[in-house]
């Protein structure tokens, strides 16, 4: 028996009576007859379905249609208490049931008179569960509701007390304003009644304009208004305002009431009872009315509450004595107060007390210097820490890559050697594209670079050094970006000066050399003289035990250039080149220009990092946002990595060849570093002029003793490395008879400034691969200056040493022809003294310089008038022989006096 049977067996019997139809009994179909209590039945058809052996819904009241029927359940079913597999039986009765028929038995029709009920089926499992789940959701919800109703029932009751409460206060308000109307009114009546009896009483001397300011003085006090609602309150608790006293002019008009005892008093005296009375009342609020708690009963403006919440937030924070941060102030060479205040987080007036207190008037915007500023910051309670300014470029540059960042990248490569050796040919030939063909002169004019791309997909980055001696300077510079120098020696010509100076560079920068020896096609060419050559320079080719690579090539018949290109690929090999593409870029300018169409350009050889559109770099001393890079090929690309050569667009101006550039992380920091910069070089200018003074001052006094002469020039080239280029080869042309001044050295065209500062100077102007503007060339036929316009660098040196040589005057050469020893003198009367001589030395001619000296002294230097010998002039005395010297203004001669004879010869002067 289990619980559910139980109860089932108290509550009233049910029970079902089985009729069987004609239809159902085919279809095996039961009608039952449900019988309640009180007599009532209803017919159930049963029907029972042969394939499946499923019993009908058991009409259990546990299985009632509507099992979530709301609270109050009789009693709740318990369906757990139902164990799985049990069946369950109508009419009260149960029976176990049959082992083998759990859940599925066959329903058993049951007697129509039976006591016993009939089981329909069993409940599943899961039948069970959802009926319980359904069970507990609606008495939870059941709950819910309830407690709802609870609450609205609770807010409603609240809301109808305050409610009531507020229209009672409401009416109480009403009333006590009615009162106070009421009691106004009164006494304003009085009032009046008062003024008018007095006026009756009264004479009317005094004044009715008195009268009526004291009458509009008595104001009544009104009632005390009840208290002032919350702000912005609304009806019916709204503000009540103080009526407004009546005016002057009312006052006139209207006949004066008698006034009240207390007010008449004070008739007699106007002056003072004026000034004892009560002050006028107006709208206005004033803090003194504020504080004192009176017009309460006004409602305040929102600004006014807002500057009173203002002003009592400040109190409060303002009584807390502040906790005063002190910081550690990085303090530079130089800072401006503003800046220093700032660092410090303290008020630029505060700063500028604590300067004065020190004795230091300073505005705001002065600079001062380090050790003040120190004193201020200590001064101030704060720490310091000094910075030299060349801090700024901390962290440019100094943090090392580690060695699993490191990549291997393609070596940069410089072409160098004697002039017409075949370095550009020899591009060309590697690039196989033709530059050579452009280049005025056939001279290559600045470095350019380019990167080839092999067959290998190996790469190789080529700097194109010019061969010229004037590129001296940037020859060195593309040594220190280089890793390999390939030495370009013609097999026709040997080692050559130059080809000493480029292995001079390439030792000096340690980078190894690989000797080309070019033009191997033409006939006179021999490889082993030149590698011979070499040995004298200390360089030793493989050939000759050595560890130089030497490849024999030609540049214009394309011979054994992949020879070459193995080479340097072997040479990069050993020195295993690498570097890390994922940093901030940074790297070396090999040349910039400004060029009209895109504003400065730059090309530099990236040698960190990758170079990215976009970023901010600073080179030099200029610094920008690069707005476009574009390659060897003129194509435009987005980013350049180690090794690469690309042109720069977008920068503030033009740097300078040879300056390194640096990623930067933000445009502040480049113009920092920027900033510092130029402020660097002008110091260095300023120092190099000061320090060059006595070189200038020597060189004036040199011109004006005669012993020096200049030559001033202001050079002008289209790429800076030309312009650098010309200046140093001109400072090299200079003696210590004549030199070259170049007052300034720039790029671009000439310009008007230009001829000015070249006319205030007296220089000339050399334009290299650039012209004059119209209006240059206006002023310069004007004021005579003279501009040279070049495209080659050897042209200018040359033109410019004859301009130096034209400088100088002519030399005189003096050469010794002999000597002659005065042995008498005598006098003729019509040609003056005559000395007779004897040819001591040499020989002695007509026309001849003398020289007469006395006791080896020079006592006179003249031309010889006549030369005889006996009485006949002669043309020369030979030595040994007597002649008589007459002397062009002079006859002063003594015996024993020697007579020195020379030639004079001009000789041209050279530099
Ligand atoms: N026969 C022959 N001639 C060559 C070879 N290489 C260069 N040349 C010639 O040599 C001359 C000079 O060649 P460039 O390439 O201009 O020499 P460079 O060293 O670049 O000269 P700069 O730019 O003036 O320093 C040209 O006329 C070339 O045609 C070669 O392998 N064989």
């Amino acid at each position: 028996m289990t619980e559910q049977n139980e109860q089932n067996k108290t509550t009233k019997p049910l029970t079902l009576s089985t009729t069987r139809t004609g239809a159902a009994s085919k279809a095996d179909a039961t009608q039952v007859r449900q019988k309640f209590s009180h007599g009532r039945t209803r017919a159930v058809t049963v029907e029972v379905k042969k394939p499946v052996k499923r019993a009908g819904v058991a009409a259990a009241p546990t299985a009632a249609p509507a099992p979530v029927a709301p609270a109050p359940a009789p009693e709740p079913p318990k369906p757990a208490a139902a164990p799985a597999g049990r069946t369950m039986k109508l009419g009260g009765s149960s029976a176990p049931a049959p082992s083998g028929n759990r859940g599925a038995g066959p329903i058993r029709p049951a007697g129509s008179q039976g006591g016993r009920g009939i089981v329909l089926r069993t409940l599943t499992e899961e039948e069970k569960e959802a009926r319980a789940r359904a069970l507990v959701d609606a008495n939870r919800d059941a709950e819910v509701a309830r407690k709802r109703a609870a609450e609205e029932a609770a807010r409603r009751a609240i809301e109808d007390e305050a409610r009531q409460k507020a229209d009672e206060e409401h009416r109480k308000r009403l009333a006590e304003e009615d009162a106070r109307k009421k009691i106004e009114e009164e006494v304003k009546r009085k009032a009046d009644a008062l003024v008018q009896k007095r006026l009756d009483q009264a004479s009317t001397a005094a004044p009715q304009t008195t009268i009526a300011r004291q009458a509009s003085e008595i104001v009544p006090r009104p009632a005390p208004a009840p208290a002032a609602p919350a702000p912005g309150a609304t009806a019916p608790g709204a503000p009540i305002r103080r009526p407004a006293a009546p005016s002057t002019s009312d006052a006139v008009r209207r006949p004066l009431p008698p006034m009240r005892s207390t007010i008449a008093k004070r008739l007699p005296q106007p002056t003072g009872a004026r000034r004892e009375a009560p002050k006028r009342r107006n709208d206005k609020v004033d803090v003194g009315r504020a504080v004192e708690g009176e017009n309460d009963f006004r409602s305040r403006s929102v600004a006014q509450q807002r500057r009173r919440l203002e002003r009592e937030r400040r109190q409060q924070f303002g009584s807390e004595p502040q906790q005063k941060v002190y910081r550690e102030v990085t303090i530079p060479e130089s800072i401006t107060v503003q800046d220093l205040a700032v660092r410090m987080s303290e008020r630029g007036a505060d700063v500028i007390k604590t300067l004065m207190r020190m004795g230091v008037m300073a505005t705001i915007n002065q600079a001062i210097d380090a050790d003040t500023a120190e004193l201020v910051v200590t001064e101030m309670g704060h720490r310091y820490k000094r910075v030299a300014e060349g801090d700024v470029e901390t962290g440019l540059a100094d943090i090392p890559d580690t060695d699993d960042e490191l990549f291997p990248r393609p070596p940069v490569v410089t072409i160098m050697g004697h002039v017409d050796h075949g370095k550009t040919s020899l591009l060309d030939a590697l690039r196989a594209t033709d530059v050579a063909a452009h280049e005025a002169g056939g001279i290559t004019q600045h470095i350019g670079a380019y990167q080839v791309t092999l067959p290998s997909k190996q790469k190789i980055t080529f700097l194109d050094t010019p061969g010229h001696e004037a590129f001296t300077a940037m020859r060195a510079r593309g040594a220190k970006v280089t890793d390999i120098v390939v030495l370009v020696v013609a097999g026709d010509d040997g080692v050559m000066p130059q080809t000493k100076e480029a292995i001079a560079h390439a030792k000096a920068a340690g980078v190894p050399l690989i000797v080309a020896i070019n033009k191997m096609d033409k006939p006179g060419s021999d490889a082993s003289r030149v590698q011979n050559e070499l040995l004298r320079e200390e360089i030793q080719v493989e050939a000759l035990g050595g560890d130089v690579q030497s490849i024999e090539v030609s540049a214009t018949k394309r011979m054994n250039l992949d020879k070459l290109e193995e080479a340097i690929l072997l040479q990069a090999e050993v020195l295993e080149l690498k570097a890390n593409p994922d940093r901030d870029a940074d790297g070396v300018v090999i040349e910039a220009k400004l060029d009209p169409g895109r504003g400065s350009v730059a090309t530099v050889l990236v040698q960190r990092g990758t170079l990215m559109v976009g970023d901010i770099l600073v080179a030099g001393s200029v610094w920008g946002r690069v707005r476009r890079l574009v390659d060897d090929r003129g194509q435009a690309v987005e980013d350049a990595g180690p090794a690469f050569p690309v042109e720069v667009l977008g920068l503030s101006g033009t740097p300078q060849a040879g300056d390194e550039f640096h990623v930067v992380e933000s445009e502040a920091r480049a113009r920092e570093i920027s900033d510092f910069r130029a402020r660097r070089d002008r110091q260095l200018e300023l120092a190099r002029a000061a320090g060059g003074r006595g070189t200038l001052e020597e060189m004036i006094k040199g011109i004006r003793e005669g012993t020096a002469k200049e030559l001033p020039v202001l050079i002008k080239a289209d790429v800076q490395g030309s312009a650098e280029a010309l200046a140093g080869a001109l400072s090299r042309l200079g003696t210590e008879k004549v030199i070259t001044r170049v007052v300034y050295s720039g790029v671009g065209g000439i310009s008007e400034a230009d001829m000015t500062l070249a006319k205030a100077s007296g220089a000339l102007i050399i334009g290299f691969n650039v012209r004059a503007n119209p209006q240059a060339r206006e002023i310069a036929k004007r004021d005579k200056v003279d501009i040279r316009y070049y495209s080659i660098i050897y042209k200018v040196t040359e033109d410019m040493q004859a301009l130096m040589v034209g400088l100088l005057d002519p030399t005189y050469k003096e050469t010794l022809v002999g000597n002659a020893q005065i042995r008498e003198v005598f006098k003729v009367t019509k040609s003056g003294n005559v000395a007779g001589c004897m040819v001591t030395d040499g020989k002695v001619t007509r026309g001849n310089k003398v020289r007469l000296l006395r006791d080896n002294i020079v006592i006179h230097e003249g031309t010889l008038k006549s030369l005889r010998r006996f009485k006949d002039e002669v043309k020369e005395v030979q030595h040994g022989f007597e002649c008589g010297m007459a002397f062009e203004n002079y006859e002063d001669m003594k015996v024993g006096d020697v007579v020195e004879c020379f030639d004079v010869e001009q000789v041209q002067a050279t530099l």
